[in-house]
């Protein structure tokens, strides 16, 4: 069992993404999980429609339809776009009329879940990575996926087992001293003072 940790330091999106893919019972207990994540009002403003298997085809179908009909190439690529993984997740944000709450905290939560998502998918084994597209939006989609008006399509969580290891990732040098500051009490915000990181972190 990985420590919370190892799994936040460890997590990679995976993008070669092989069988086999949670079952529906674990994707229950892993979603129940991760809404554990901050959501303010407790709204759970989102849904998410699980995707696998031949629906996979129709799906593709759906993002093929949604670009432009002179383009036979990208609606052939668009259309092999799902089968990259066994398993995805619809990630819909369904925004709440809430006076206190208003939709970018919501959307916020949302990303929070699908952050704690990830990780948890990590923790068990499995790989996964957030992809969206320029056809998420379209009718032929959202049709498909039974939107209703005002939903909003936050991508697919492409999910399975890790079919290879993850090129790395070439970051961008991070200091922490140029991200973080402080408010004195005098009332200027100035830079964290360079501090040594604990050992074993990725920038
Ligand atoms: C909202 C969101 C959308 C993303 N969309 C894509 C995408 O369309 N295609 C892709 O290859 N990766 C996508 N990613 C994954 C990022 O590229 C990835 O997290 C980043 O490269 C860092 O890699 P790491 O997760 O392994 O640290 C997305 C991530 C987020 C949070």
């Amino acid at each position: 069992m990985m420590t919370l940790l190892d799994a936040v330091r460890s997590r990679r999106s995976v993008g070669r993404l092989v069988d086999p893919a949670p079952s529906d019972e674990e994707i229950v207990a892993l979603v129940t999980d991760a809404a554990s994540a901050p959501d303010h009002g407790l709204l759970r403003p989102w849904r998410l429609i699980v995707v696998r298997d031949t629906a996979r085809d129709v799906l593709g179908t759906a993002l093929a339809e949604g670009c432009p009909a002179d383009d036979p190439v990208g609606r052939r690529r668009a259309a092999g776009k799902p089968l990259r993984a066994p398993l995805l997740l619809s990630i819909v944000l369904v925004p709440r009329d809430n006076p206190k709450v208003p939709e970018w905290e919501q959307l916020a939560a949302t990303s929070a879940m699908v952050g704690n998502l990830g990780l948890l998918l990590h923790d068990a084994g499995y790989g996964a990575i957030w992809r969206t597209g320029n056809v998420t939006d379209s009718p032929q989609v959202r049709g498909l996926l039974g939107l209703a008006p005002g939903e909003r399509l936050l991508g697919w969580l492409y999910v399975g087992t890790p079919g290879a290891a993850p090129p790395p990732v070439p970051r961008p040098a991070f200091a922490p001293h140029e991200r973080l500051f402080a408010l004195r009490p005098g009332g200027t915000v100035v830079p964290l003072p360079a501090v040594a990181a604990r050992p074993g972190g990725r920038p």
